[in-house]
């Protein structure tokens, strides 16, 4: 049973896709309700109110994923939930054409005053020569930051005869041909735009991009759009442009702080404002809120999801393809983590076969995934599994061989402690499911789940029979058992499975017997 959170004002319509799991309860209340238990909840769903901070984060443990009805995450802590294993997903495209449309609103609103004009008719003025107003027609629109709403802005403001000037480091010429908009560096849109409009996420890059150094490069009487983020634009340089009569006005839906309060900006007749309205459409809303809810049910039914912001994207036939192996990848990082004692420093993974034209590097992810499940306090998961080897100082390496050792397929995973090596290989075979093959030198062939008993030991006889002994005396029924070894006198291994996992007495007992090497209980679980 999952417990879902929508901590925000989401379109109810929209998420009926999670109201209709049978194994989900959906709670709509403040993520800070004192009736809101935390830390059952599983995912999370949020427009831009509730802040997705590290301090939140941290009162929910069981949290598996982060959905934002919008596009900006800045009101969530990426690194913080990807340090926890958490996806975080959004809902890209939703509502660009709202927040498009918006944009070219407040722009037409902003060159004809209109707010201001209907403010006083309302107020039973008729002031029809204080408002004259300029026309789009010919007019230069500055655009930075070409992505989904800034080419949707393009497209319209060209319908109006604009010409348009587009200033994104990751817009290609030829991009920009197809668009019919002149890419050209950012000073050259600051000089010769007649209005500057902003589209980009709000970055360490992207804040205070529009400060006094670029506000000093436009031309004299320029307007400025702000419907992407607060802060893009230094809302106190503006001000002293306006104050100075360089700015000829401004629109803007959204502030550094929101809501503003007071802010210097309020004080211009020509800034008009809007309270964060580029999204507020029936449409966008229900948009918006099917992606999200679709992508968070997709997630939690184990199916791969598009929109992650910390996860790559992966197909779902691209991920019905590496399911098996994913499952396999997890169990050998698994069963390596519990046979090798000391700290790892590199673990390298080798595809062969089939498996080597899938995407690999998720499986890798999955590997690490296993390593690390029980390892440490965290949950390690494909979105934080090679963060956190990073933070431990564990090289991966990925490689690609010709040599599949007669499988079809197969994975090889080697992990170098400062003392010691293990080396485990994997196969799976369609009909069959996943065996490993292979186990620190020695050929062998086991079903890598639930309760192993790995004993490497010499080949000498009696051996087999003494552990068989203390089993039998315990009482512990061995459901399969396989031998293995290199040649005869010299080491060999055996693993055995169980029903049960064995008790420590048992195991105890095992340690001491003659001619053992070494000896794991390894537990293989989901
Ligand atoms: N007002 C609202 O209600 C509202 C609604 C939706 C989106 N937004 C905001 O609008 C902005 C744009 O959204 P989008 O969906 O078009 O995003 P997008 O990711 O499609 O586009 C962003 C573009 O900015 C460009 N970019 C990144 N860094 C840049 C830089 N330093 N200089 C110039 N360009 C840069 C990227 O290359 C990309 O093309 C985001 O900040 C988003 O949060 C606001
Ligand atoms: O939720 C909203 O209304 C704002 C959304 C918008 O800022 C976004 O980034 O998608």
């Amino acid at each position: 049973m999952f417990t879902i959170l929508i901590a925000d004002a989401i379109s109810e319509e929209g998420l009926q896709p999670l109201l209709e799991m049978d194994n989900a309860t959906i709670i709509q209340k403040k993520a800070s309700d004192p009736e809101v238990s935390l830390e059952v909840i599983d995912a999370l769903l949020v427009r831009s109110a509730t802040k997705v901070n590290d301090e939140l984060l941290n009162k929910m443990p069981n949290l598996k994923i982060i959905a934002r009805a919008g596009v900006g995450v800045d009101n969530i802590e990426v690194d913080a939930a990807t340090r926890k294993g958490i996806v975080v997903i959004n809902a890209p495209d939703g509502n660009t054409i709202s927040t498009a449309e918006h944009t070219f609103a407040m722009m037409a609103s902003l060159m004809r005053n209109i707010p201001q004009a209907h403010q006083t008719v309302k107020n039973l003025e008729w002031k029809r020569n204080n408002y004259l107003g300029t026309e789009l027609f010919g007019k230069t629109l500055g655009i930075i930051g070409m992505g989904r709403i800034g080419t949707e802005l393009a497209k319209r403001s060209k319908a109006f005869g604009m010409m348009i000037k587009v200033f994104d480091p990751f817009l290609t010429k030829d991009r920009a041909a197809k668009l019919g908009v002149e890419s050209c560096p950012i000073d050259s849109v600051l000089q010769d735009s007649d209005i500057i409009t902003v589209h980009t996420p709000l970055t360490a890059e992207t804040k205070g991009m529009i400060n006094e150094q670029a506000l000093s490069k436009t031309k004299k009487g320029v307007f400025f759009l702000n419907c992407a983020r607060g802060g893009i634009i230094d809302e106190q340089a503006l001000a002293k442009y306006i104050g100075i009569g360089h700015v000829a006005g401004a629109a803007l839906d959204v502030f550094e702080t929101e809501p503003p309060g007071e802010n210097p900006l309020f004080k211009f007749d020509n800034v008009i404002a809007t309270p964060h309205l580029g999204a507020s459409t029936k449409e966008a809303q229900l948009n918006v809120a099917t992606q999200v809810a679709r992508e968070v049910r997709l997630f939690l039914e184990n199916n791969p999801v598009s929109n992650s912001i910390n996860l790559p994207a992966i197909s779902k036939d691209i991920f019905e393809k590496i399911r098996p192996f994913h499952q396999m990848s997890k169990q050998m990082g698994y069963i390596i983590s519990q046979c090798i004692k000391e700290g790892i420093r590199e673990l390298s993974i080798t595809y062969s076969g089939t498996v080597a034209e899938l995407e690999t590097s998720y499986l890798t992810k999955a590997t690490l995934a296993g390593f690390f499940k029980n390892r440490i306090a965290v949950n390690v998961n494909e979105v934080n599994a090679l963060l956190t080897a990073k933070e431990r100082g564990i090289t991966v390496g990925e490689k690609i061989s010709a040599d599949s050792y007669g499988y079809a397929n197969c994975i090889t995973v080697t992990a170098k402690g400062e003392e010691t090596s293990f080396t485990i290989r994997g196969t799976y075979i369609e009909h069959y499911g996943p065996r490993i093959v292979y186990l620190n030198g020695f050929n062998i062939d086991f079903l890598p789940e639930g309760n192993l008993l790995y004993i490497q030991h010499m080949d000498r006889p009696g051996v087999i029979g003494r552990v068989g002994r203390i089993l039998g005396d315990y009482s512990i029924n061995i459901a399969t058992m396989q031998v293995g070894r290199k040649e005869a006198g010299g080491e060999a291994i055996m693993v055995l499975s169980f029903d049960k996992p064995l008790e420590d007495d048992t195991f105890a007992l095992l340690t001491k017997l003659d001619d053992i090497v070494s000896i794991n209980r390894i537990t293989v679980s989901e």
